[in-house]
């Protein structure tokens, strides 16, 4: 598989729209078609910083530990009031992805974690958003379990921690009931694992 037959665009320029957390611009380039061409294109873009999502999962006792909070792009699609996902969150400037995820696992999650398992990175909607994902799975066990979790008060999280039985997870996932990429990608990836036996 070729990766490099397509060049870099030409005469890249951005103009910020929003810049409040994170910021939305307006980019318009030049793209070279196959036939030789360059063509004028103007998109939006989404600059997010890259994150992370975890699996932690319990071999003994088959189950896996996940979130449920608001997510405000699912409930403007079609009214999903929380949305079950694998626990994620951002990188701060100049973290590691394994610190990031870590962190993020005791916020929202109560979780300390132990062996931290990287799988693999992926663009989430590289179409209009530059964020990048780093994967993580991560054996657990109860005695890892020494908070409440929840989510930071003051970024107005408020994260529901749910341990489930990872049969259960499985199945609600192919009756279509788990509707998260990012989560879908990692449970999947656990099912292929062959660690649930
Ligand atoms: N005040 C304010 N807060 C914001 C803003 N944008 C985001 N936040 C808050 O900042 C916090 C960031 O939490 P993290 O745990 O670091 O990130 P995340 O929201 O879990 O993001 C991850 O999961 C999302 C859901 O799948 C992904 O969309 C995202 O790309 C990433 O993977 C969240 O509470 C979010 O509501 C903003 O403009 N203003
Ligand atoms: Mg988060």
């Amino acid at each position: 598989m070729s990766h490099d037959k397509i060049p870099a665009p030409r005469g890249l320029d951005e103009k910020i729209l929003a810049d409040e957390k994170y910021s939305f611009s307006r980019l318009t380039y030049e793209i070279r078609r196959a036939d030789g061409r360059w063509e004028k294109h103007e998109r939006n873009l989404f600059r997010r910083p890259d994150a992370c999502v975890l699996l932690p999962y319990d071999c003994a006792r088959g189950k896996v530990l996940l979130t449920r909070q608001f997510r405000l792009g699912a409930f403007m699609n079609d009214e999903t009031p929380g949305l079950l996902e694998a626990c994620a969150g951002t990188l701060d400037p100049g973290e590691s992805p394994d610190a990031c995820m870590r962190r993020e696992a005791m916020e929202e999650m109560g979780l300390k974690v132990g062996e931290l398992r990287f799988l693999f990175e992926a663009f989430v909607s590289p179409a209009a958003s530059t964020e990048k994902l780093y994967f993580f799975a991560a054996p657990y066990g109860p005695e890892a379990r020494v908070g409440d979790g929840g989510g930071m008060e003051e970024e107005g999280e408020e994260i529901e921690v749910v341990e489930a039985a990872f049969v259960e997870v499985l199945r609600e996932a192919e009756a279509g009931a788990i509707r998260d990429g990012k989560t879908l990608t990692l449970l999947y990836w656990l099912k292929g694992a062959g660690l649930m036996a």
